[in-house]
């Protein structure tokens, strides 16, 4: 018989606390603690009621999984009427700003700027570029009275960018974004942006109605991954909170990586505090001592705590951290040497995941899932015809993949101005149309593309305008104009059509998923290889690590790196430059955490 581990028990307690524990209540929790599966006991302990409550987190994978469990544990019923289990933007959406909208106009609620091909011009002659709205990163404080837009260096965005960054050309491209928006905003189009920003101003305003409505409804809202709230959510959650609404905010501040939205660790805790009752977890169910180590040495000092205890299966694992030292940036090199050694811990390939903080630093063996279409209307119309075909489970990238096509075909049969910076349903409206046939149609095209892994792009362009051609939306239409044909432009044209769109094949030369950090929050995973890049901010990020003092500038990219590290069960490998891997290793010593060091040098 197993002796009983005093720090299991320890942590099944604390979670069984912060299911009975009433409203308000701060849950702090550490990375592996079961917080979601705290947030379905406590949903599932107290059953129906007349009054439901209100789940809400960030993504709807994370909603989908609450949902879920409801059903595998019999009760379907948790998810639906009068409870409500969602994101956070379609609660603001559904009880802070739908009812409250005048009868004046259309109002159309999109995930993102991409959803409408949202775009605004910047320069002049030769220096114009065309920049997507989906490209900037949106702020605002409560209470400010203008949103704040910065173009961000992306894959897609790059060249723009750097030529824009050249031209001095950044500010103008940022208030053209806004005004565009603005623009966009008059004409009823509100992302999960601009909703936050409505739905404080309706709750300052009428609050006494907001709150009858919401307490007659839900007894109380619970926010999972609260560390990734706004400014904005914070705002409002304050004020339901100060009007008796019962909340329970479910978090890892030193999780928060989505500073630009205001979601500062500080900011989080706190909220936390404010609330009256608090619950740590303090048990990863996760990862291996080692792992749970590492990730002590990424806190910084001002919020340091001990390690947390590792509690769940892999807390015997005897793998320390590897250390792989590379030649400045080596993805591929380390790749292979990670592989070796998930190897010999019999880790399956599917078990296995390469993660950076940005896509580019990924190594070109791997299936990185290609979740952003990009900017070129063909590669794009590449790009979800790859994913439609694909079959994903994720229903918001099917759906937005179903999205393009629509829009392809509309624009190929409209002409562009009366297609671009509109919604397919506002498209259709425009020319008389009815969705549900532009849909069928979508499936149709899908079909009738030709193969990604034939030929060129500039074929493949030929072949898809072509089968565009022969599904007119009314029968016997002629096309308004010849701006909606498929064109490979540029380097694109000797490009294969899967190059060309971005999205990997299924089953890549390694057969090792690979994703940005920002995509496998909340996800977990045997082994994990991080990459940590050769470039500038190096010196900075390793410098914050071994001393504890994270400047404002790095902390987030700390934060990004914990993310990273905490998804991995049993085997955590860190490629980084080899000056850095020292510096590294003398820390992780000192700190008493077992690692190994290796070199990409061994495969050469
Ligand atoms: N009481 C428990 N007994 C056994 N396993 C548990 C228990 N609680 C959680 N787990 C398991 O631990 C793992 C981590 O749980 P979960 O993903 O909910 O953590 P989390 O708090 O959301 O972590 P993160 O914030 O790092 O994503 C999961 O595999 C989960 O099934």
């Amino acid at each position: 018989m197993t002796e009983p581990d005093p720090y299991a028990e320890a942590a099944v307690r604390q979670q069984q606390d912060a299911v009975r524990h009433p409203a308000p209540l701060y849950v702090q929790a550490c990375p592996g603690a079961g917080k979601t599966r705290v947030i379905v006991d406590r949903h599932l302990a107290e059953g129906q009621g007349r009054r439901g409550r209100a789940v809400l987190s960030f993504t709807n994978v994370a909603c989908s999984e609450v949902a879920q469990r409801c059903r595998e544990a019999g009760k379907p019923e948790l998810a639906e009427f009068p409870n409500f289990v969602g994101t956070i933007d379609t609660f603001l959406w559904r009880y802070l700003l739908r009812p409250f909208l005048g009868s004046g106009k259309l109002w159309r609620r999109i995930d993102s700027w991409d959803r409408i091909d949202a775009s605004t011009e910047v320069g002049t002659g030769p220096n114009r570029h065309k920049v997507f709205l989906n490209d900037f990163q949106w702020s605002r404080e409560p209470g400010a009275a203008r949103c704040t837009a910065r173009l961000q260096p992306r894959k897609r965005a790059i060249k723009s960018y750097n030529a824009l960054s050249k031209l001095g050309l950044l500010d103008d491209a940022a208030k053209a974004a806004v005004d565009k928006q603005r623009a966009l905003v008059a004409e009823g189009y509100v992302t999960g942006h601009e909703i936050r920003i409505f739905a404080l101003h309706n709750l300052q305003r009428r609050q006494d109605q907001i709150i009858a409505m919401l307490s007659g409804r839900f007894r109380e809202i619970v926010i999972d991954e609260a560390q990734d709230c706004s400014a904005h959510d914070l705002a409002i959650l304050g004020q339901l909170h100060h009007a008796g609404m019962p909340l329970v905010f479910v978090c890892d501040p030193d999780q928060a990586i989505y500073e630009f939205r205001g979601a500062l660790p500080a900011r989080i805790r706190e909220f936390g505090k404010s609330l009256e009752g608090r619950v740590d977890l303090r048990g990863n169910w996760r990862s291996s001592p080692a792992i749970c180590g590492l990730a002590a040495t990424l806190r910084p000092t001002a919020t340091a705590r001990p390690a947390d205890s590792p509690v769940g299966p892999n807390r015997t694992e005897p793998a320390g951290i590897l250390l792989i030292g590379t030649v400045g940036s080596q993805p591929d090199e380390a790749l292979a040497v990670f592989i070796e050694h998930a190897d010999a811990l019999s880790i399956r390939s599917e078990n296995r995941v390469v993660l950076a903080h940005a896509g580019t630093s990924l190594p070109t063996t791997t299936g990185v899932s290609g979740s952003q279409p990009p900017a070129h209307h063909a590669a794009r119309v590449a790009w979800a015809a790859a994913v439609a075909k694909s079959n994903p489970k994720n229903a918001t990238l099917r759906q937005f993949a179903y999205d393009i096509l629509q829009r392809a075909l509309l624009r190929y049969w409209f002409a562009e101005a009366d297609t671009t910076g509109r919604s397919v349903e506002a498209i259709c409206e425009l020319v008389g149309l009815d969705t549900w046939r532009i849909r069928q149609l979508a499936g149709q095209l899908i079909g009738a593309l030709p193969d990604l892994d034939q030929g060129t792009f500039t074929d493949w362009c030929k072949e898809a305008s072509r089968q565009l051609g022969l599904l007119p939306p009314r029968p016997g239409m002629k096309r308004l104009d010849n701006s909606g044909s498929l064109v490979a432009r540029g380097k694109l044209r000797n490009k294969t059509p899967r190059n060309a769109s971005g999205v990997p094949p299924r089953g890549s030369a390694s057969g090792v998923r690979a994703s940005v950090v920002h995509q496998v929050k909340g996800e977990e995973e045997e082994a994990v290889l991080l990459l940590i890049p050769s470039d500038t901010r190096i010196d900075g990020l390793v410098n914050a690590w071994t001393t504890g003092n994270h400047p404002p500038n790095i902390a987030e990219n700390l934060r990004v790196l914990y993310v990273a590290a905490t998804r991995a069960k049993r085997l955590l490998a860190i490629a980084l430059p080899e000056d850095a891997q020292d510096l590294v290793a003398a820390h992780l010593k000192l700190r008493d955490v077992p690692f190994e060091l290796t070199t990409t040098r061994r495969s050469d």
